[in-house]
Parts: C-alpha cells; sequence; structure tokens
C-alpha cells in the first residue's frame, strides 16, 4: 500500500492531525514554556587544537552529540544541500516526486518516503517525509535514482557524500583518540563505511504539542553527520530531559550512534534525539549516516566487554521489526 506523504496532509490545511500521527501522552513534546533550562548541547571548534581530545571526551561522555565548527567543509557546500533538498520537496510536483518512491516494504530503501518503520497498527507514525540516498561505497551510488533537478543535484549530493565522509573519518580518529586508542582503531572495526545521506522534510503541523516529527531514537550505525535549517527541532535527551540543538548554518551536528558505543564499551554511548514538528515553517535536516556492513560483526574494543558481539545486519533487522522505542535494541545486548 502507498504510504500517505505528510506534506499532501499538511496541504489540506486540516485544524487537527489524524489519530495515527497523536503521540500518547508520554511522548508528546512539552510545553516549551516549560523547560527553561540551562544545558546546552557543545559546540566543539575543530580548528582549535587545543585541548581538543579533552573536549572531544567530555562531550561524547556526557552527551553523545555535539556541533562542529571550522570543520573543513565548505559551507557553500552545506548550503547547496539544503537548498536543493527544499528544492526536491517545495520545487517539484507530487507526481514527480512520486516517480522516485522508495520500496516501502523494504527497509531503508532509496528513495522518496514518509514511514520509517514496516507497516504496523500500533506505531505512531512520524510528521515527516525524506528522501533517501545510498551514497557508500560507490558500488550503491546510483545518482540516475536521485532528483535530476536543479540541474545540480546530482553533483551537489555526490560532493557532500564525499566531504561527509572525510569528516566521519577524522572525527571516527578524534573519538578513538580520546579513549586512548590508535586513531584507525574505531573505523578500522567499522570497516568500509555504508553511507546513506537522508534528507528530512517536515510540513507545518498544525498540533506540534501532540506529535513527533521523528520519533526518540539512537542511530543504528557508527556515526551521524546532521545539519538542518534555521527553523530547529532537533533534540538530545540528556540529563533526563530534552535539550534543543540550537540551528547554526555553519555548523555540522554529530551524532554517535549505537555500534560506536559498543565499541567503546559503553564509555560512550548513542545520543538518544527526535524531531519536532512547527506550526508555522516547513524544517528541513540532512543526516548522514555511516554504518558497518551488514555482514561485519561489531564488537568492544575494550576487555571485559560490556556489549555481546553483534552482527550489524541482524541488528538493523531487529530495529526495523521492533521500533526504535528510545534504545531498547542496544540495551538488549548488554552483558
Ligand atoms: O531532523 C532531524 O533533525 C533528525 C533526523 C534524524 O534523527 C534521523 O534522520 O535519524
Ligand atoms: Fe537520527
Amino acid at each position: 500500500m502507498e504510504a500517505q506523504r505528510v506534506q499532501l496532509l499538511a496541504e489540506k490545511g486540516e485544524i487537527t492531525v489524524p489519530s495515527q500521527y497523536i503521540q500518547p501522552p508520554d511522548t508528546r513534546p512539552q510545553n516549551p514554556n516549560a523547560n527553561v533550562k540551562e544545558a546546552e548541547v557543545p559546540v566543539i571548534d575543530l580548528s582549535s587544537r587545543s585541548n581538543l581530545l579533552e573536549k572531544m571526551k567530555k562531550a561524547c561522555k556526557e552527551w553523545g552529540a555535539f556541533q562542529v565548527i571550522n570543520h573543513k567543509v565548505p559551507i557553500c557546500l552545506l548550503d547547496d544541500m539544503r537548498r536543493v533538498g527544499r528544492n526536491f520537496f517545495e520545487g517539484c510536483e507530487m507526481e514527480e516526486k512520486l516517480r522516485y518512491s522508495c520500496d516501502s516494504s523494504s527497509p531503508a530503501s532509496e528513495g522518496y518516503g514518509s514511514r520509517m518503520l514496516v507497516e504496523s497498527n500500533e506505531t505512531v507514525l512520524d510528521w515527516r517525509d525524506y528522501f533517501d540516498h545510498h551514497t557508500l561505497p560507490l558500488s550503491r551510488r546510483d545518482p540516475s535514482h536521485w532528483p535530476e533537478s536543479p540541474a545540480d543535484y546530482r553533483k551537489v549530493v555526490a560532493e557532500y557524500s564525499d566531504h561527509m565522509k572525510s569528516l566521519a573519518q577524522e572525527l571516527l580518529g578524534l573519538v578513538s583518540e580520546s579513549l586512548g586508542l590508535t586513531c584507525q582503531c574505531i573505523e578500522n572495526i567499522v570497516g568500509d563505511f555504508y553511507q546513506n545521506i537522508t534528507i528530512s522534510y517536515y510540513p507545518p503541523c498544525p498540533q506540534p504539542e501532540l506529535t513527533l516529527g521523528l520519533q526518540s531514537h539512537s542511530d543504528m550505525g557508527a556515526i551521524t553527520l546532521l545539519i538542518q535549517d534555521d527553523v530547529g527541532g532537533l533534540e538530545v535527551f540528556n540529563n533526563e530531559e530534552w535539550v534543543t540543538v540550537k540551528p547554526m548554518s555553519n555548523a555540522i551536528c554529530v551524532i554517535l550512534a549505537d555500534q560506536t558505543e559498543i565499541i567503546t564499551n559503553g564509555e560512550y554511548r548513542s545520543a538518544q534525539h527526535r524531531a519536532l514538528t512547527n506550526a508555522k515553517r516547513s524544517r528541513l535536516s540532512v543526516a548522514t549516516f555511516h554504518d558497518p556492513a551488514k555482514a561485519r560483526q561489531i564488537s568492544p574494543a575494550f576487555h571485559p566487554p560490556r556489549y555481546r558481539p553483534v552482527i550489524y545486519g541482524d541488528y538493523v533487522s531487529s530495529w526495523y521489526t521492533k521500533g526504535p522505542e528510545g534504545k531498547r535494541n542496544l540495551d538488549a545486548l548488554l552483558i
């Protein structure tokens, strides 16, 4: 069955959302006035080498997520990525967009979609549409699967993919070193990156207090690099509260994912995060996931291990059948 596109639903202009999008009371966003908090997701300047490893260590340990600035990725490339992404969602006719529909019966298939999980009546739906690109290894990259307009869409995605790979390598090196491991240690365990780039588009939502753009989850792979626009809505769970990741047009948000938690033996934990909806403005984010190959076995780099070894493909299957529900899938591997 073809899934409903959230953008079409939003364009109907109803004042209430259909019941499948309504979160149960305990997962709804809180009243924004209720949490006047001090905590802020760390921002790390990668060009300043003084105390860099200590800063990384603190951010990874306390948050599992942080923003980086002066990261050597051209800011105009971040802007181009946001521009071509928005152009696909807002500048193309629905008929054109649907030509790129992903296969909704197989998880993480490439293309245009709305549902992250396989069909089930129980799951509450996210107020989000997305376009997923398979970008690395190069054998998975086929730009003819990606939108054709604007004219530079495919070129921008390919260039963006290459820059994100280099940054992910640099960051995993720093993460390794911050734990006294060799620079290559985590990357060697992960192996060749399987990289996916997902552009998420969150249409305006008439009831932001009852819905989520994307439910609470941690990412499955090794490391996620995310950019967003100026609307804001990404939140990280820290010390029992949800904290906003401040939109910064020059920053890249780094999110440690589940395999990094396993490899670091829980020294660093993957960040639980979610996206809110916005009543007035549509929001765009671009998440670049770096995952191991499905056949790869992942296990801790420290002894004694606190997590059982796992074949990455098995981990992914369980995530997609059971749903993320916070970090339940990872907790199941704890020894
Ligand atoms: O839109 C966002 O800010 C979050 C996206 C995200 O967490 C994901 O795609 O896994
Ligand atoms: Fe995520």
